[in-house]
């Protein structure tokens, strides 16, 4: 361990707030500029969507254009690709069903394996003719004929994703859209949903369990995309276990992005000095991780793999509950963690929806990401204090930050020469 170090940082642009605007764009009247957004296979693979759909978007390096069409997308029928990209591949089924014509709607074998049911269910309720693969899943034919608008049900148990796509197609429907929300995992998500469709001049509204949405479409705007928390909750841990500090900026008090909640509420209680300002966000480690126990991350499950591999260096046990939909994520995350830490010679134990990790020495390994940026990311951190750690597919990064293992370098290079 090194005495502490500053490091500034600013990590790349949400892809959840990438992704958003890129939709609300897309309906909006006019055209948007999205300013910084997330440069990453994900994003891109929304904006080529996105562009399949027949809209106009240009990427250029100061700048991605969005030409809106309030009338859905301009395409009559088109074959989309969304990759990896679950923000896409639940989304875009949405904004599909608002055009005319055949959209046919596919992705990697990664993103086929995982649910899509009860989207399906509340489009097909909204009497959107939508053909799936066996179980419901994707590849997906949509006949669109425009889409009415309605009450309809949806349960976001699994994933918010669907009652966020469905919460984003309510302004560009006939009469607007009621829904009830029957289960929620990731409920800042959502929450970032209907800010961002309100920043774009939609009337959107929550009460309890009901969201009512107004017809009347978007309206164009410039919009700066913020850095990405869940990324940052990489070089957070990073001054955790080492003792240093790092400063995100562009992450302060106002951000709608649940995953800062990992700086603000989880590193405070494993003994981190976190200050939050307007703009910014500063974590300094402590000599010694605590333990913080128990930590419910049903909210952000992102960041669970973070804390998993932080965890070993703390004190005592850390036990991660209420995480089943990282089952149902680009790997089985509980399990892709219990078996990169067990790699490395830390005992785990694990259940439908919680994992717990026992403090240890980790030793260098071969991790097994199983494709998942995030089991990538998480264990490089841990690699901070464990030299030795090598990945089976490092490039897996590229889904969310194509630029990770460069930029966690000099960070590393920062503190071993400053
Ligand atoms: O809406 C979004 O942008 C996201 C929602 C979350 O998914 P779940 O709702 O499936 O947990 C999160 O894990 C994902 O990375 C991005
Ligand atoms: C779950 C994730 O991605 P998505 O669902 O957008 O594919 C993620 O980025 O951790």
């Amino acid at each position: 361990m090194v005495s502490s170090r500053t490091v500034t940082v600013r990590v790349p642009g949400s892809k959840s707030v990438t992704a958003r605007a890129l939709f609300v764009a897309a309906l909006a009247d006019g055209t948007s500029r999205l300013v910084a957004p997330l440069e990453s296979a994900d994003t891109v693979a929304f904006a080529n969507g996105l562009a399949a759909l027949g809209f106009r978007v240009e990427r250029m390096p100061e700048g991605w254009n969005v030409t809106g069409s309030p009338a859905g997308p301009p395409a009559e029928g088109a074959t989309v690709w969304c990759h990896d990209a679950g923000t896409a591949a639940r989304f875009l089924p949405a904004l599909a069903s608002l055009g005319t014509g055949r959209f046919v709607i596919d992705a990697s074998e990664q993103m086929r394996a995982r649910p899509m049911a009860p989207l399906l269910r509340a489009l097909r309720a909204l009497d959107v003719q939508v053909h799936a693969a066996e179980g419901d899943r994707l590849p997906l034919r949509i006949e669109a004929d425009r889409v009415a608008g309605g009450t309809v049900q949806v349960d976001a148990g699994t994933s918010s994703q669907y009652l966020s796509a469905l919460c984003l197609m309510g302004p560009g429907t006939q009469n607007g859209l009621t829904i009830e929300v029957l289960d929620e995992v990731s409920v800042p998500y959502v929450e970032l949903t209907l800010a961002m469709m309100r920043e774009f001049g939609a009337d959107a509204t929550r009460e309890g369990s009901w969201i009512t949405i107004a017809p009347g479409g978007y309206e164009a705007r410039e919009y700066v995309v913020e850095p990405d928390a869940s990324t940052a909750s990489y070089f957070f841990a990073a001054a955790a276990v080492t003792g240093n500090t790092v400063t995100a900026l562009g992450l302060g008090c106002g951000t709608r992005q649940g995953d800062l909640r990992f700086a603000t509420e989880v590193l405070p209680a494993m003994g981190c000095e976190v200050r939050v300002e307007d703009d910014r966000t500063t974590v300094t480690g402590p000599a010694r991780l605590r333990s913080p126990g128990e930590v419910v991350m049903r909210d952000i499950s992102d960041t669970m793999m973070t804390l998993a591999a932080i965890a070993p260096f703390a004190d005592d046990s850390v036990r991660i509950t209420d995480v089943g939909n990282c089952r149902v994520k680009e790997s089985d995350r509980i399990d892709a963690m219990a078996t990169a830490l067990g790699a490395c010679g830390i005992t785990t134990d694990t259940g439908p929806d919680w994992l717990m990790i026992n403090p240890g020495r980790p030793q260098p390994a071969l991790v097994e990401t199983r494709a998942d940026h995030r089991i990538a990311m998480s264990m490089s951190v841990l690699g901070l204090r464990t030299p030795g750690i090598r990945f089976d597919d490092p490039d897996c990064v590229r889904k969310t930050f194509p630029d990770f293992h460069q930029e966690f370098s000099q960070l590393q290079a920062a503190w071993r020469h400053g």
